[in-house]
């Protein structure tokens, strides 16, 4: 027997301690080479992402979202755009968003440097480490870490961006651009979200007002780097499991390594990557605000045995002290409210009591 694989019979046996888990797969990869997935990673055989040929939910092979072209939708071309734009996202629930306004070079700074991070030693990554679902900033690994019973093979770096000069203090001094860069980024995703959302509320038929828009302008921004190392068993285990976003819209970008997978007619479908695109989707908050015509769709994490991935999610929501509802707008007589008025304080309740995976908070919000 080599080395390699003595280690790993030994390794595979899980005799590692709980305090390792807690360090990350990142951390647990390098500590030696891994042939077996641990168990704490291998999820009941119902749950993984591989199934058989004969099952209906057999994985269809990838998917083609509608793309938005985002230059045509601020210019003569938006009524055809926005009607595209509100396919997508009573469709699909998602799309992907090409030629914004964001550089290239942003894009590209931005997953470097968050690449750059995780490749950090652990004791430098170690320093945000906290089961602190508030903190400002927090390193962590899974899914809902002190939760899942199953383990997910990513580990994660969540910032709050928004209102930025009050978080900038607290993040990251390591890598030294990290700051500079992480700010630059956060600052064209808000901005870009506005004028995304702005097209969004005009697609439901809605013209907000300025002190409306003004409520977005004001709302919470999270940044969530996901790090996912090369699993040497991807079909036991997955890298996200399914759920969908709390909050109004994700913008998310990923590097050119596949992963991506969202249900789309009952089925797992891929998501291909297109280099600087990034892939927005609906979150609870707008499924909430539109009354249930636009949808926020379960979406889930595979892993490779080749190549580690990379995604950088940039998640939107309305400020938290503020009551998410159907918009008044969408409302009436034909159109009956379909979702309970909810706020953060109630989300918090709900993720602290159950796990917050599938799409459970949403549905609990719902009136019929
Ligand atoms: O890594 C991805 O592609 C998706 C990440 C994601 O779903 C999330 O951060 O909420
Ligand atoms: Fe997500």
């Amino acid at each position: 027997m080599s080395p390699a694989m003595a280690l790993n019979e030994q390794r595979s046996k899980d005799d590692i301690p709980e305090s390792q888990y807690q360090k990350g797969v990142k951390h647990l990869c390098e500590k030696g080479p891994l042939l077996e997935v641990p168990k704490k990673y291998i999820l009941p055989a119902c749950e993984r992402p591989t199934k058989s040929v004969e099952d209906p939910d057999v994985v269809k092979p990838s998917l083609k979202l509608p793309i938005i072209d985002f230059a045509e939708l601020l210019g003569p071309k938006r009524p055809q755009v926005l009607q595209y734009l509100a396919n997508a996202c009573q469709q699909y629930g998602f799309f992907q968003l090409v030629n914004h306004c964001i550089s290239d070079d942003v894009m590209k700074s931005m997953t470097d440097v968050c690449g750059r991070f995780f490749d950090q030693s652990l004791e430098e990554r170690a320093k945000y480490m906290t089961t602190d679902m508030r903190a400002p900033v927090r390193c962590g690994t899974s899914f809902s870490q002190t939760k899942d019973t199953v383990l997910c093979w990513r580990d994660f770096l969540k910032l709050l961006c928004h209102p930025l000069p009050d978080f900038l203090p607290h993040w990251p001094t390591s890598p030294v651009d990290f700051r500079k860069v992480v700010a630059n980024y956060a600052e064209e995703t808000k901005h870009l979200f506005l004028v995304l959302t702005e097209a969004i509320l005009e697609s439901l038929g809605i013209t907000e007002s300025k002190e409306e828009l003004e409520e977005f302008g004001n709302g919470s921004q999270m940044m969530m780097a996901n790090f996912y190392p090369p699993c040497p068993q991807p079909d036991l285990t997955l890298g996200m499991p399914p759920h969908s976003d709390y909050g109004f819209l994700t913008l998310l970008l990923q590097d050119d390594v596949e992963g991506l997978q969202i249900q789309y007619q009952d089925k797992w479908v891929t998501v291909q990557p297109i280099p600087n695109a990034f892939v927005v989707n609906v979150g609870d908050h707008l499924e909430i605000y539109s009354n249930g015509k636009y949808k926020s769709i379960l979406h889930r994490v595979l892993v490779n045995e080749a190549k580690s991935r990379l995604s950088v999610a940039s998640l939107h929501s309305l400020p938290f002290n503020c009551t998410v509802r159907p918009s008044p707008k969408l409302v009436g007589e034909e159109n009956p409210k379909r979702y309970m008025d909810t706020d953060f304080g109630s989300f918090l309740a709900y993720v602290s009591s159950r796990e917050p995976n599938k799409k459970d908070f949403l549905e609990s919000r719902k009136l019929q």
